[in-house]
């Protein structure tokens, strides 16, 4: 046990995918695992450990933000041995060319800040995806015909943002949309040598305002979930 997570000893699947949302995990550990078992409960930050055709899955919330989730990637891989984390979160379309429900892979991650910046000082370190991962994923996508996208996604700090001339910097860029966590998931991997990647769904609109309700964030985003699967199991390049 951690401070953050009740988990046993062994009870702590090598493969771990991350949802900002804790009832996300539920819904998906319910839905694609079998023989589950709820093995974190503190904080009300579940996770939870099965199986997905045959592979040992756990299932744990990162809660939302970088400081959040770098406190369970921490634990996660330093307390209980995981060795591949994928995020698996919504994100907020930053172009026209992305739509509600299409997938976007993080290969890489734009930031003002991170819980990690500290340790870089004056180095700009560029958090990015695991590559077998990345390939994975996009293989994983092609065969199901899913509108994905592949590139640079913001990781903020904030929800509600207050700097509208930095969103148009980043659409200038070809940044691809804003989320809230893979930037430090992606530092705190590369310091311990193990893999990641964020698997993200477009649940609103920052140009459009289109967005979805928090139940189908809850539990409609299967697909990005079993991309997440598929690529963490797929043979490596
Ligand atoms: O849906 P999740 O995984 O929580 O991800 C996104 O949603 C939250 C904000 O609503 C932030 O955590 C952001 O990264
Ligand atoms: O961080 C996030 C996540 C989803 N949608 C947003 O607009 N921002």
């Amino acid at each position: 046990m951690t401070i953050h997570i009740g988990a046993k000893p062994g009870q702590i699947a090598e493969t771990v995918l991350m949802p900002g949302d804790p009832l996300r995990a539920k819904w998906a550990a319910e839905q694609f695992l079998e023989d589950v078992i709820c093995v974190n409960q503190v904080r009300g930050m579940l996770g939870f450990t099965g199986t997905w055709r045959g592979h040992r899955v756990t299932i744990h919330g990162s809660g939302m933000g970088m400081a959040s989730a770098s406190i369970y990637a921490n634990e996660l891989i330093r307390d209980y041995g995981a060795k591949t984390l994928i995020r698996v979160g919504s994100a907020g379309a930053m172009q026209h060319s992305l739509g509600i429900r299409d997938i976007v892979l993080a290969q890489g991650c734009t930031t003002l800040t991170m819980p990690s910046r500290g340790i870089f000082r004056e180095l700009n370190f560029a958090p990015c995806a695991d590559f077998g991962l990345l390939h994975a994923a996009y293989q994983a996508a092609q065969a199901r015909d899913v509108r994905t996208h592949v590139g640079n996604v913001y990781s903020s700090d904030v929800f509600y943002d207050e700097r509208p001339d930095l969103n148009e910097i980043m659409q200038r860029h070809g940044v691809l949309c804003v989320e809230m966590e893979a930037a430090e998931l992606y530092a705190v991997a590369a310091r311990h040598n193990v893999r990641a990647l964020a698997v993200l769904t477009i649940s609103d609109h920052l140009l459009t305002q289109e967005a979805l309700p928090a139940s189908e964030r809850e539990h409609s985003f299967g697909a990005m979930i079993e991309l997440a699967l598929e690529s963490a199991f797929a043979p490596q390049p």
